[in-house]
């Protein structure tokens, strides 16, 4: 960049630096620290106003400060004695006019700056000269705040710069064309010196009455001519020691300033102000200058000058600045300007002065470059609260006192210094409370890590001992079933013809218990035996007094048998007996000893009757131990067998504990979800290698159907489904709810039958299930309803139940479906024969509806209570398929035993009507009487609108 003196510069020009000193001002006036470019750290800001104003920076340099002050008055006297400074910009402005950017003026404050220099500059044209540039240019200082900056500091004030380059870019064009006239003519043409007024009024109307104090100040500008003599500090001074014209305005009471002024010259000495300004200046070490100073009282003073100036637009956030102050409250702004305006008139003489006195400090703040914008905040709002919330006669009264005299201006300079000072600790007090903040986000990371470690360690924890605790019961089963199967049996492989097949053998459990059924068996023969022995040897008189006709015979065996013998046959005997033999007449035993005897027998068959009962019932308990020990056998011969048998972590989520049972192509596992820390069952389906591809595709299709509708259900009587999995190329898994229980199948198998109470409230869930898979837009029909899909959560059937296995589910949709006519059967022949409907088997297949599962509700409940299926019990599906047993199925036919209600017997005759026309529904079995809800007797018939059924008298709901 180059400098020039400002003498040599054309008025345009010199509008320009205005404005870009302008937003200097606004940012010393926040900071009001007058003297911040003194600071010899950064020395690009004192030698440039030095040497432009002819002032060597040593000589400038009081303490570090009072150069700049010079600067500023040397500036304030160019400009002051125009009455544009007074007026209309902050004299530091001056100051910024001497610097002649190489890029054609483009030199300017950063946007974070420039809008509170247009605000100050804002009554006239000169806040726009510094909007022309095309291309938004960093102020080198603001690149140097933007490297100490924080990035968010960073963040904020390009924010801003972006938001102004518009702006900009239109006074830039202007600042332009001003240069070039400028250069032409070096002199201040006429043309120049209107158009800041004319875009004055374009770009701040409301300044209009501003706009003859700008023409009044181009005016005196271009009676300026020695601009680099008027290198004094205030307003005063120029009018000194530049002998520059006449304030339009304010009276001259500048004495004592003006005294201070030409002390301060006499200080610099004589070549201070001859002094030729280098023309090579860097902007960047100009906005170096006073880095860290500042100074309340210019900022003060600056503000006050402001408040004066009665600037509506003094708020930085109005230009989206970079909040240095605090916005004020519109009121306040008001009720200021007010104060200013009625105060204007009186003080305007000393404001004036006062703000000639502030401009040389100011131009230090101006040229200070805060550290980050923070700073500058903080700044601005003690400049706030100094200036803006203080009376202004106070400011007046201020101003006064700083502008009067040389020990003032000391006392203000020591003050601006311990204000540097104070800055300074603000500085260190905020980086040890961004230090402060980095430790705790630092602490709060470590903490989250470790949180992690743990969380992670806890989940390993939780794995390790769940994989030891089913290690454990996995051993302590197999050893079980071990110990088991000599006394129950196991499969045994046994060669039949050309192949081997396990063939179940009963284990030596049986073999006691038919021991023990014989050994019983004979045991009450003998005592039948030995009882009708004895009542042949019934002795007479006992005889005679029961039966007087008593046949002889009888008493001849008693008699035998008490003696010992073996009874005749005599009873049977016939004509051979009595050619070959003629047995013994059984002698008479004494009338005590038969009535021990007989009394004897009696007990003994008693106590037989007994074992029997036991006998049957460990028989009873051995099977259902067969069973289940059949089952576990099956069961760890498919775990072993698996490929998950070891544990692993599906999706490392699921680890997979044991095998619950394995289906027709899928298997069960129960797996413990360590993310949710619960149990689940996760049902594997396997796509067999050897199949087609049009089998596979099948397959897959089916098991996301199943999937995609089981998603869908959210019902407590329905088991859900959280998860779906890709294990690989051939297998998937579907995460479900786990349910602890038996499924009701294994439980009747155990038990053969339930109560009808136990078997109603079964019924009356599977019912709510169903009707809650209808009342959907899209109805679902189960399909595959049987006592194995039905879950038993506590195990038995006094409890809670759920339903799965959604594999053959329909979906009531398409266009082609008609809820009520049912939708089209397109898997025929799949399911459970003994527990579909008669239309599933005539083919083709008429249209299935939800009646499929009503049909299937009748089976089970007719299974639960009378311990057999209706229809087929004995069959295999095979045989079913072949016999047309179901197609035949014409009437429910039920055994007189056990004893069922009529309501239950109603229940059931309606679900296994032949035709589904007959059939009731899921929602009229919802209201059947057997398990519609029980209310109170004056409501009952008439809740929900459900009318009650008409066909069942509840009498006989004795269940
Ligand atoms: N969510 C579950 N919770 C607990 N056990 C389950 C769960 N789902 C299924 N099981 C059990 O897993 C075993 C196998 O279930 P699956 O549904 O595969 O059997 P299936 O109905 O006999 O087979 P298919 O699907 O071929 O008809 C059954 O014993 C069943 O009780």
């Amino acid at each position: 960049m180059s400098y020039r003196p400002l003498c040599c510069l054309p008025a345009a020009l010199m509008m320009h630096r205005l404005w870009v000193s302008s937003s200097r001002v606004k940012r010393e006036a926040k900071e009001g620290d007058l003297m911040v470019q003194s600071n010899g750290s950064s020395s690009n800001h004192a030698p440039i106003v030095g040497d432009q104003l002819g002032i060597p920076s040593s000589t400038m340099a009081t303490g570090g400060t009072g150069h700049v002050g010079n600067v500023t008055y040397m500036n304030s006297g160019m400009l002051g004695p125009t009455g544009f400074m007074q007026q209309n910009a902050h004299p530091s402005t001056s100051v910024m006019m001497q610097q002649q950017p190489q890029n054609g003026g483009v030199s300017r404050s950063s946007p974070t700056e420039m809008p509170q220099g247009m605000q100050t500059m804002s009554e006239d044209s000169l806040e726009m000269r510094d909007y022309n540039s095309g291309v938004h240019h960093m102020h080198p200082h603001q690149m140097q705040m933007q490297h100490h900056m924080q990035p968010q500091q960073q963040y904020n004030m390009q924010y801003h710069n972006h938001q102004q380059m518009q702006q900009m870019q239109h006074y830039h064009q202007q600042q332009q064309q001003y240069q070039q006239q400028a250069q032409h003519h070096q002199m201040y043409p006429p043309q120049i010196q209107q158009q800041p007024q004319q875009q004055g009024q374009m770009q701040q109307p409301q300044q209009s009455n501003q706009q003859q104090q700008s023409s009044t100040t181009l005016q005196h500008i271009n009676e300026s001519s020695n601009l680099s003599s008027a290198g004094s500090i205030s307003d005063r001074e120029p009018e000194q020691a530049g002998g520059t014209p006449q304030r339009p305005t304010a009276p001259v009471t500048t004495t004592t300033t003006e005294k201070k002024s030409v002390r301060k010259r006499r200080r610099l000495g004589p070549n201070d102000e001859q002094a030729t300004p280098k023309q090579e200046r860097k902007i960047t070490e100009f906005m170096k200058v006073g880095e860290a100073s500042g100074s309340n009282v210019a900022r003060c003073l600056m503000t006050e000058y402001h408040q004066n100036q009665g600037s509506p637009k003094r708020q930085p956030q109005q230009n989206g600045s970079n909040n240095y102050e605090p916005q004020q409250h519109p009121q306040q702004q008001h009720q200021q300007q007010q104060q200013q305006q009625q105060q204007n008139q009186m003080s305007q003489h000393d404001m004036h002065n006062s703000c000639w006195g502030m401009a040389t400090p100011s131009l230090g703040v101006n040229n200070r470059g805060t550290p980050t914008p923070t700073q500058q905040q903080h700044y601005s709002s003690d400049s706030n609260s100094n200036s803006n919330q203080s009376p202004p006669g106070q400011g007046g009264n201020r101003m006064v006192r700083t502008i009067d005299g040389e020990t003032q201006t000391d006392s203000s300079l020591s003050q601006r210094v311990q204000n540097n000072n104070q800055s300074a600790d603000e500085i260190a007090k905020r980086d040890r409370i961004i230090e402060d903040y980095r430790r705790q986000i630092d602490d709060m990371n470590t903490k989250q890590n470790a949180e992690r470690r743990k969380y992670e360690a806890s989940k390993e924890t939780i794995k390790r001992l769940l994989i030891e605790k089913n290690m454990i019961e996995r051993t302590a089963l197999r050893d079980k079933i071990s110990a088991d199967s000599p006394r129950i049996g196991c499969f045994k492989t046994t060669r039949i013809g050309d192949s081997f097949r396990d063939q179940w053998t009963d284990g030596w459990g049986f073999a006691e218990i038919e021991k023990k059924q014989e050994a019983l068996a004979t045991e009450k023969n003998d005592i039948n035996a030995a009882a009708t022995l004895l009542k042949k040897r019934k002795p007479a008189e006992l005889e005679r007094k029961v039966d007087r006709k008593r046949p002889q015979a009888v008493s001849i065996q008693i008699q035998n048998d008490s003696n010992g013998m073996q009874p005749s046959t005599s009873s049977n005997s016939n004509g051979d007996d009595a050619i070959f033999r003629r047995p013994e007449e059984p002698k008479e035993i004494p009338p005590q000893e038969y009535t021990e005897l007989e009394e004897i027998y009696r007990l003994r068959k008693e106590h037989l009757r007994k074992e029997e009962t036991d006998v049957l019932m460990e028989k009873e308990r051995l099977d259902k131990e067969r069973s289940l020990h059949m089952r576990e056998l099956k069961r760890i011969a498919n775990e072993s067998a698996s490929q998950f048998k070891e544990h692993q972590l599906l999706h490392k989520r699921y680890l997979m504990l044991n095998l619950l049972g394995k289906g027709g192509f899928s298997e069960v596992w129960k797996a413990f979800d360590i993310d949710e820390n619960r149990y689940v069952a996760c049902k594997i389906h396997h796509v067999n290698k050897d199949w087609k591809e049009e089998k596979k595709a099948n397959y897959v299709k089916h098991a996301m159907r199943e999937k995609d509708i089981h998603k869908s259900l959210d019902h407590c009587r329905i088991v859900k489904q959280y998860d779906l999995l890709t294990i690989d190329n051939h297998s998937f898994c579907t995460v479900l709810e786990y349910v602890p229980g038996n499924d009701l199948d294994f439980y009747l198998k155990q038990n053969k039958s339930i109560s009808e109470k136990e078997a109603r409230s079964i019924i009356m869930q599977v019912v709510s299930a169903l009707v809650y898979l209808n009342e959907k837009s899209t109805p679902i029909i189960h399909y595959d309803l049987k006592p194995a899909n039905i879950l038993l959560e506590s195990g038995h059937t006094f409890g809670a139940i759920k339903i799965t296995d959604f594999g053959l589910s329909k979906i009531m949709e398409g266009e082609n479906d008609d809820h009520d006519g049912g939708i089209e059967l397109t898997s025929q022949f799949a399911g459970t024969y003994w527990y579909l409907p008669p239309e599933t088997f005539i083919v083709p297949p008429p249209k299935i509806t939800c009646k499929v599962d009503v049909w299937s509700i009748g089976v089970i409940f007719y299974q639960c209570i009378y311990g057999k299926k209706p229809f087929g019990h004995d069959l295999t599906q095979q045989k079913i398929l072949e016999c047309n047993t179901i197609i035949n199925a014409r009437e429910v036919i039920f055994p007189n035993k056990p004893q069922v209600s009529s309501l239950a017997q109603d229940f059931i005759r309606r679900c296994l009507q032949y035709r589904k026309e007959d059939r009731a529904d899921v929602f009229e079995l919802a209201r059947h009487d057997l398990i519609r809800p029980k209310l109170p007797r004056e409501a009952k018939g008439s809740v929900s609108g459900i009318p009650r059924s008409p066909s069942v008298n509840r009498e006989d709901d004795n269940i």
